[in-house]
């Protein structure tokens, strides 16, 4: 399997490069240069397998050529051994074709984990063979960063850099990334939003000799690993709800728009998915470009679900380059005048080839509220800020005789506050974090500024060939 960049200019590369390349160099984000396809009949003959059997199978196309290929099974079977539900990604019924799907599983509560418990593997088994190191740097406004620091906390042949907004995100979630005591890992507080953080991280990128010196990748949805890891749990879903024999519908709490590029991936490969109900909440560009085909960007604000502040979702680049018919040329012009302008458009036309699949959706704060008390009265759910803005968004586009999944992206406990207020009680976190807060903190503080970052990441990382 070759994968080309959306800008069109980067080298085409295989998956173990994709895998330690993170972005491409000319800016652009790496997809497979064909999809793999599944029939109706091969998905049946998925039905009823293991998690990490069907994860092995559906991830395998994109491994073609791979020098971890034959291991894989072993590294799936692993990974997913150690969430805490047998299922990994159990569905819950909560109204007649309503679904939750719960991601949250895994060792730091979020959906992050499904993919990067995998990446920590793959990065170790790459480099070990190649015999080298990597630094990775990458930007979370709450949950990438903890799933990232634990999924590399300790690993010989890597440093890891994370860049989170000060102050704007949970506590638990500061926490989490905060006392991970390991020489490798490094959580970096920056003046900021999780645009400014993905945008230094962009930039450091870009400044090749620093890229080459350094051996950066990434960790974030802009490599492409993530976004294969997060197609399965789709297949899963899908596959225990009766497809192909059953439609399904989704509904994905979206910021970055890596999740909801899965499904839509996932799609692609054959899985019949009906539509996609794009979820946002306050931060409602992509619902407002829904609506009217404009992207513009506004101010990052606030909201009770942090990890969804987000303006600039990287990964929209991955369908435009889609919608363009594979048109590097044209993905470029479109990103750089959103960079300049703060503002691209789509013709009618390619916007109405969007709305054949996405729809978008939003819902404030008070909303927010509303639907963790509903559902918990409703059906005894306790769900997290950012899941119920998925649920709400699931029960908006409900369709009699369509299975409609909501997916449950992080537990409750991560978001005590927000939980709390509309419920009147505190979740409490599993067993694993139950001393989160007693365990000591470390971090650094970082002004919103390229050079300060460069300077870190040389002052702290071991380089490509330290052992
Ligand atoms: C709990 C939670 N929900 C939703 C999202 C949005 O997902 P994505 O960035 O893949 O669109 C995130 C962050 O990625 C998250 O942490
Ligand atoms: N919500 C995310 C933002 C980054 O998303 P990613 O999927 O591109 O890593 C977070 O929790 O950090």
């Amino acid at each position: 399997m070759r994968y080309i960049s959306t800008r069109g200019t980067a080298p085409t590369l295989g998956f173990d490069d994709v895998l330690l390349t993170g972005l491409a160099r000319d800016g652009g984000l790496y997809v497979p240069e064909s999809w793999p396809c599944f029939s109706a009949e091969d998905l049946r003959a998925l039905q009823g397998k293991s998690y990490a059997d069907l994860a092995t199978a559906v991830m395998g196309p994109f491994l073609a050529g791979s020098i971890v290929l034959d291991d894989f099974p072993r590294i799936v079977r692993e990974t997913y051994a150690d969430f805490d539900h047998a299922a990994v990604t159990p569905l819950k019924q909560l109204d007649a074709d309503l679904w939750l799907l719960e991601l949250f599983h895994g060792p730091t509560l979020a959906f992050k984990d499904v993919a990067l418990q995998l990446l920590g593997r793959l990065f170790d088994a790459v480099l070990a063979h190649r015999q080298r190191r990597l630094t990775i740097v990458g930007a979370t406004s709450g949950d990438t960063g903890s799933a990232a620091l634990e999924a590399c906390r300790n690993r010989a042949n890597l440093d890891i850099f994370i860049l989170f907004p000060k102050g704007r995100t949970s506590e638990v979630q500061r926490r989490q990334m905060t006392t991970i005591a390991a020489e490798n890992a490094h959580a970096i507080a920056v003046e900021g939003t999780f645009d400014d953080c993905q945008d230094l991280v962009k930039a450091l990128f870009a400044d090749e000799p620093f890229r080459d010196e350094f051996g950066l990748s990434a960790v974030n949805s802009i490599n492409w690993a993530r976004i294969m890891a997060q197609i399965v749990y789709y297949f899963v879903a899908a596959l225990a709800l009766g497809a192909p024999d059953r439609r399904v519908s989704f509904a994905v709490p979206t910021g970055n728009f890596g999740n909801v590029y899965a499904a839509y991936a996932a799609r692609q490969m054959g899985l019949p998915i009906q539509r996609l109900q794009v979820a946002s909440n306050r931060n409602d560009i992509l619902a407002r470009f829904f609506e009217g085909g404009e992207m513009r960007i506004g101010a990052v604000e606030p909201s009770l679900s942090p990890s969804m502040d987000i303006q600039v979702s990287s990964n929209f680049e991955r369908l435009l380059f889609d919608l363009t018919g594979g048109n590097g040329a044209e993905v470029t012009a479109l990103m750089t005048a959103f960079r300049r302008d703060g503002l691209y458009s789509l013709n009618a036309q390619r916007l109405a080839q969007v709305a054949q699949v996405f729809s978008g959706f939003r819902l404030d704060d008070p909303g927010t509220i509303a639907e963790i008390r509903a559902t918990r009265a409703a059906t005894g759910e306790v769900l997290d800020p950012h899941s119920a803005v998925g649920v709400a968004a699931a029960r908006a586009l409900a369709q009699a005789g369509v299975a409609t999944v909501s997916l449950a992206c992080a537990h409750p406990a991560k978001f005590p506050d927000a939980v709390e207020e509309a419920t009147g009680h505190r979740p409490e976190l599993p067993e694993r974090l139950a001393d989160l807060y007693q365990r000591p903190e470390r971090m650094a503080e970082l002004p919103n500024d390229l050079e300060a970052l460069r300077r870190f990441v040389r002052d702290h990382a071991k380089g490509l060939t330290a052992v």
